[in-house]
């Protein structure tokens, strides 16, 4: 049988489980978790390779929503974009939080006029006894999404992937590769890096603070004993800044430290992390920084 390949996009609210089942599936950390909604912000590709059989590229998604600035304007457009040029797509649904409600059913209906095969993954049934794991199967047969297949699964603990990746792969078209077999994503290791901190960041912080923080890698430099990476972290206003900073600079500190740990996992080499805090307000309304910081 000739191998199959092509593109899976993940849709699906912030926060369902969407970042954790990548990596599930793809064996590494392509993208950041976090249990703040709304985290990823760039369309992140997980590929997933099984040689002479075929390769996955998952779409990561950035959760569906109306535009309210020019950074979930462009994340809108990506959507659009990725849903049109994908072989299937992936649609995720939170058990353990009720599924069917007004975001579920927004996005059910982008999907439904996106003229591809839906797959529908009812996530967090680690948390869900057996009644609630049938209750949710049946709300989600009933999405407005008569064609697609219903998977139970947990991304956290594995249960179910399986399966659903065995279908997923079904519904590709026979071809070639687009990545040699032993990539897992199409990220530039800046980019990589930078989600790194910003996965620290989220960690640690509170309220607005989350999401007014973008980190930019400005330099990696192969130094004798470490690589030295110098990063900037991003904020709209100097009490943001204070937080990052914190009390005596324990904050900055502790999530130094625990960035370059990752980092260092990543690169596996020693790393010296040079991290330092700036101020541009409203950078999310800035093209021009956020083409600088990649978020196309
Ligand atoms: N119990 C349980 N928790 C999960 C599961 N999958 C994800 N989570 C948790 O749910 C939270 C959100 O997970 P993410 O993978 O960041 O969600 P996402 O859909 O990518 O979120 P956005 O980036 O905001 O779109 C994290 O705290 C995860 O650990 C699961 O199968 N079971």
């Amino acid at each position: 049988m000739s191998p199959r390949s092509g593109f899976v996009a993940l849709a699906g609210r912030p926060n369902v489980g969407k970042s954790t089942l990548v990596n599930y599936m793809v064996g590494h950390k392509v993208a950041i978790v976090s249990d703040k909604p709304q985290t990823t912000r760039r369309a992140i590709r997980g590929v997933l390779t099984v040689p002479d059989r075929y390769q996955l590229v998952l779409t990561d998604l950035p959760g569906v929503q109306r535009p309210r600035d020019a950074l979930t304007s462009r994340m809108q457009q990506r959507v659009e974009q990725e849903l049109g040029e994908a072989d299937a797509a992936l649609f995720v649904v939170n058990g353990d939080q009720g599924v069917g409600g007004a975001g579920d059913r927004f996005i059910a209906e982008a999907l439904a006029s996106a003229r591809i095969p839906i797959v529908i993954a009812l996530n967090k049934i680690d948390r869900l006894n057996h009644a609630r794991t049938v209750q949710g199967l049946v709300t989600a047969s009933d999405l407005g999404l008569p064609d697609a297949e219903v998977f139970p699964i947990s991304a956290r603990t594995g249960k179910g992937v399986p399966a659903l990746v065995d279908y997923l792969a079904g519904l590709l078209p026979e071809g070639p590769f687009y990545f040699p077999p032993e990539d897992f994503s199409d990220q530039s290791e800046d980019v990589m890096l930078a989600e790194l901190v910003r996965e620290q960041v989220l960690l640690r912080t509170r309220q607005e603070v989350p999401h007014a923080v973008e980190v930019q890698i400005e330099e990696i430099e192969q130094a004798e004993s470490a690589v030295v990476v110098r990063a900037i972290m991003w904020v709209e206003t100097e009490s943001q800044k204070g937080i990052l900073i914190g009390h005596h600079g324990r904050m900055i500190k502790a999530i130094g430290t625990a960035a370059r740990k990752e980092i260092e996992r990543e690169l596996a080499d020693h790393v010296h992390l040079d991290l330092s805090v700036r101020v541009r307000r409203s950078w999310r309304a800035d093209d021009a920084l956020l083409d600088r910081l990649g978020i196309t």
